[in-house]
């Protein structure tokens, strides 16, 4: 028999100080291993402990007692790889886990790769590449949201989704081979409407899954927000109170910000990735200017800009400069110190249209500005988004993209009356692309592409 696959160990806990250390170990010879460094207290042989079945016992180097541990067998195809595996449930700690896969490797076993446990699950069929996918996602989350999408997308939905597109790609291929294949049969249609609404459904659920891309990537990667307005109008103070603690320094003196400072908070499940910027202003500081230069930058980068201004003096030159910069951004007005008289007439501002009030130094309107800013970008984009799948991962997003042009393609031949031979190539393309999400059609060098952000012992 030819051997597919050798057996593969790793340590699947954070390596440091901790109650538990797991050493995994999957494939055929992880039983024979095992025999090797287990003596089980029920003194059974180790190729006869149960599925499923966790035993006490210790492990040795040699004839040397190296620890006291829990041991946990799957029998293959019932794992996670589909493979035999087994979990060596040691004490945790930086020695002792390590010592534990090192008699483990010295024992036959090969040091995995970063993601190779997934990997195997995905070769041996377990899950699909979408669902590899949904676990480092899954692993990574630091959102609520970004972590219901993971959990949905390793319980198989968009495979599914996937795989009922190809249903409908493949009813109509079944017909165009048939007009291809027996052109006698003198079939006057080349397509019947309903396999026209086949392809029109398949582009158009395309096309929604792809335009929720832009969602789903700030789901995952959070909202990029900068703080913007002249210096002094109080953006580390309102960074301070969203944070909720001293992060910035805030002084009377403007041109305290030099260099821009990035936090992260949580609205609703969402991360809001803050950006304090250094006031803009002209300046012959050569450090501040600096300052003011990324502040631009960073506007650029933002999905959202808070634009700040004094509510206790008027408008100023810069003030106007800063208004003319934000340009189409997404931006949320706010008049900060109402604590103080107001001197502030925004009524020129006319291309904001969302205007929020607060006082930064006592608090006032926080909690307000805080669901302003989950209503104005995330709740009408997140929230309310009627579509129940929403694509976190470009690669999913561009073979879509792929399907929805060899589907304009066929349209046009459709309506050209040109031969089906053309019908039939774009409509393999558009099942390859789909085949790609699900990674039915793979290279080593895509595999390589998507585990290599996994931890090892993954
Ligand atoms: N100790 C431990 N905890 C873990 C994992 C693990 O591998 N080991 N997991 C992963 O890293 C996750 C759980 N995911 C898993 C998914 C499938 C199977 C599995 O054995 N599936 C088999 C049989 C199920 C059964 O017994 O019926 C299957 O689908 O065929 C195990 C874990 C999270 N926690
Ligand atoms: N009365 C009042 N003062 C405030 C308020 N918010 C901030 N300040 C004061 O305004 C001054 C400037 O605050 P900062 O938060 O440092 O302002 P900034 O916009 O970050 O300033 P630069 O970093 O210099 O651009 C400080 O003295 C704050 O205490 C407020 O709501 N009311
Ligand atoms: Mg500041």
């Amino acid at each position: 028999m030819i051997k597919m696959f050798e057996t593969i160990a790793a340590i699947s806990t954070p390596i440091g100080e901790g109650g538990i250390g797991i050493v995994r170990i999957s494939g055929d010879e992880s039983f024979d291993i095992l025999e090797k460094i287990f003596k089980p207290k029920s003194k059974k042989n180790v190729k006869d402990l149960k599925h499923n079945s966790v035993n006490y016992g210790h492990i040795y180097d040699e004839n040397e007692i190296v620890d006291e541990v829990l041991v946990m067998v799957m029998k293959a195809p019932k794992s996670y790889t589909k493979e035999d595996v087994i979990e060596i449930n040691c004490h945790g700690g930086y020695l002792i886990t390590e010592k534990i896969l090192e008699i483990v490797l010295k024992n036959g076993a090969k040091l995995a790769d970063a993601g190779e446990f997934t990997r195997r699950a995905f070769l041996n069929g377990r899950i699909d590449l979408t669902q590899a996918e949904a676990v480092i996602d899954l692993i990574k989350s630091k959102s609520e949201k970004n972590l219901t999408l993971s959990v949905e997308q390793l319980r198989g939905d968009l495979k599914e989704k996937v795989g009922e597109l190809k249903k409908k790609l493949l009813d109509v291929a079944a017909h165009v081979n048939v007009v291809i294949d027996y052109p006698e049969e003198g079939i006057d249609e080349p397509l019947p409407k309903e396999l026209w609404g086949n392809l029109e459904e398949v582009h158009s659920e395309c096309d929604i899954l792809i335009k929720s891309y832009d969602k789903g990537k700030k789901i995952k990667e959070g909202i990029k927000t900068s703080i913007i307005g002249r210096p002094n109008v109080g953006k580390s103070s309102i960074l301070n109170s969203l944070l909720k603690e001293e992060r910035a320094i805030v002084t009377h003196i403007p041109g305290t910000t030099r260099d821009s400072i990035e936090e992260i908070i949580n609205i609703n499940g969402i991360s809001l990735i803050l950006v304090d910027t250094a006031g803009i202003r002209k300046t012959e500081d050569i450090v501040e200017n600096i300052g003011v230069e990324k502040s631009k930058t960073k506007i650029k980068e933002s999905d959202l800009v808070l634009f700040v201004l004094d509510n206790s003096e008027e408008l100023t030159k810069e003030d106007y400069d800063i208004y003319k910069y934000i340009d189409d951004k997404k931006c949320l007005g706010i008049i900060n110190k109402i604590d103080k008289s107001k001197k502030i007439d925004i009524s020129k501002l006319d291309k904001i249209n969302n205007w929020i009030e607060i006082s930064a130094i006592n608090g006032l309107n926080i909690d307000k500005l805080e669901e302003s800013i989950y209503k104005f970008i995330l709740e009408d984009d997140i929230k309310n988004s009627s579509e129940k799948l929403i694509l976190t991962n470009i690669r999913h997003k561009s073979s879509l993209e792929k399907v929805k042009d060899s589907i304009d393609n066929i349209f046009n031949t459709l309506n050209m009356e040109m031969p089906m031979d053309l019908i039939a190539i774009d409509l393999r393309e558009a099942l390859d692309s789909l085949s790609e999400i699900t990674g039915e059609i793979s290279s080593e060098d895509l595999l390589d592409h998507v585990f290599k952000n996994f931890c090892v012992g993954k």
